[in-house]
C-alpha cells in the first residue's frame, strides 16, 4: 500500500488500529530469517546489484503484505491492548527463578491483536456460548475470545498458576466482559479429565498449551466428546515455526499427520501468525453426504 495515501487512511471504519502504531511482530517464518541471511549473504560476496536490490525488494513486499493485513483487520478492544502493553513490559524471568510461574514464559507467547481478531471472529461466525481456552498465560486469547460471547457466555480459561490468575483478573476486571470467564488452575490433563467427568461440553476449544499434549487435548475434544456437536477445535502454533514441515519427524509433524489422515475430521490450517488450524468433524462441515475422492 502507498503509505502516503492518506485518504485511504481517513476513510477506514472506526476501531481499526493507526497504521503509525502498527510495529511488526518478530517473523514467525523460518523462510523470512533465512532471507534476511541471504540479502548479508548478497550484499558480502559482491552479486550483480540487481541480485540484492530483488532479494530487498522481496522482503520489502512481505512487511508491505504484514502490514496490510493488520490495516486490514480490527484493532484490540483497550483491554487487551493493556494486556499485550503489561505483558511486553513484565519480568517474567524474574517470577519464573522465583518459583511463581511452572514455565519461563515471553512476550512472544501471546496469541496478539491479529489473531486476537481472528479468533473474536470464529466465536461470532459460529454463535459460541461456552469456549475453553488451553494455555491462558496472560489472557490474550482468553478475553479476545469471551470479547464476542453473548452476555450470558462462558470463558473457560486453563493454566498452570495462580500468579498468572492475578495478573489476568487484575486487568480483565476493567472490561465488561471480564466476567464471563472462569479461571481452571493446575495441569490441564487433570483438569480435562475432571471437565470429562463432570459431563462439560464446549463450543470451541482453543489448544495453546503444551505442544507435546496437543495430542492428548484432541482426543479429549472428539474421542472423549468435551466438543459440543457442530463445535471447533483451533489449534495455535500449527506450523510450529518451520517444525511442522521440516525433515524431521518432529512433535507437531506427528500432530498435523495425526490430524490430516483422519478421515472423520475436516481441518484447514490458516496462515496467520505460527499457523492456525481449524478442525471440524467432517460430517458438521459436509453433511452425511460426501463425495468419495476416487
Ligand atoms: C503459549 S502460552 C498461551 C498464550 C495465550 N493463549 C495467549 O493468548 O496469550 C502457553 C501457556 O500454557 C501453559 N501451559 C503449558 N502446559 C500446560 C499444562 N500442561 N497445564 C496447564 N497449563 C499449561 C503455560 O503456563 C503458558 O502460560
Amino acid at each position: 500500500m502507498d503509505s502516503s495515501d492518506t485518504s485511504a487512511v481517513s476513510r477506514r471504519k472506526p476501531g481499526l488500529m493507526p497504521l503509525d502504531d502498527y510495529v511488526a511482530p518478530p517473523h514467525y517464518d523460518p523462510a523470512i530469517i533465512e532471507l534476511k541471511k541471504a540479502i548479508d549473504l548478497a550484499e558480502k560476496s559482491g552479486v550483480v546489484p540487481e541480485l540484492v536490490e530483488s532479494l530487498k525488494r522481496t522482503r520489502e513486499l512481505i512487511g508491505q503484505r504484514d502490514e496490510f493485513t493488520v490495516f486490514c483487520t480490527s484493532s484490540e478492544s483497550p483491554t487487551c491492548k493493556d494486556i499485550y502493553d503489561k505483558t511486553c513490559t513484565h519480568d517474567w524471568r524474574k517470577v519464573f527463578d522465583e518459583g511463581r510461574t511452572t514455565w519461563n514464559l515471553s512476550p512472544v507467547m501471546m496469541t496478539g491483536q491479529l489473531e486476537g481478531q481472528f479468533l473474536k471472529s470464529i466465536v461470532s461466525i459460529q454463535k459460541a456460548k461456552k469456549i475453553l481456552d488451553i494455555g491462558m498465560f496472560t489472557g490474550y486469547s482468553a478475553l479476545s475470545l469471551a470479547e464476542a460471547l453473548p452476555e450470558d457466555g462462558e470463558m473457560w480459561t486453563i493454566d498452570f498458576d495462580e500468579y498468572l490468575k492475578t495478573f489476568v483478573q487484575n486487568i480483565t476486571q476493567s472490561s465488561p466482559h471480564g466476567q464471563k470467564i472462569k479461571y481452571l488452575i493446575g495441569n490441564a490433563l487433570e483438569i480435562l479429565e475432571k471437565l470429562r467427568q463432570d459431563g462439560q461440553i464446549f463450543d470451541i476449544i482453543f489448544l495453546d498449551a503444551a505442544k507435546v499434549e496437543y495430542k492428548d487435548y484432541l482426543e479429549y475434544a472428539f474421542e472423549k466428546n468435551l466438543l459440543a456437536p457442530r463445535g471447533t477445535v483451533l489449534v495455535d502454533n500449527s506450523y510450529q515455526f518451520g517444525e511442522s514441515y521440516s525433515e524431521e519427524e518432529t512433535v507437531s509433524k506427528k500432530f498435523a499427520k495425526r490430524v490430516a489422515f483422519d478421515t472423520s475430521l475436516h481441518s484447514v490450517l490458516v496462515p496467520i501468525r505460527d499457523g492456525i488450524m481449524v478442525i471440524r468433524r467432517v460430517v458438521d462441515v459436509e453433511g452425511s453426504v460426501t463425495e468419495s475422492s476416487n
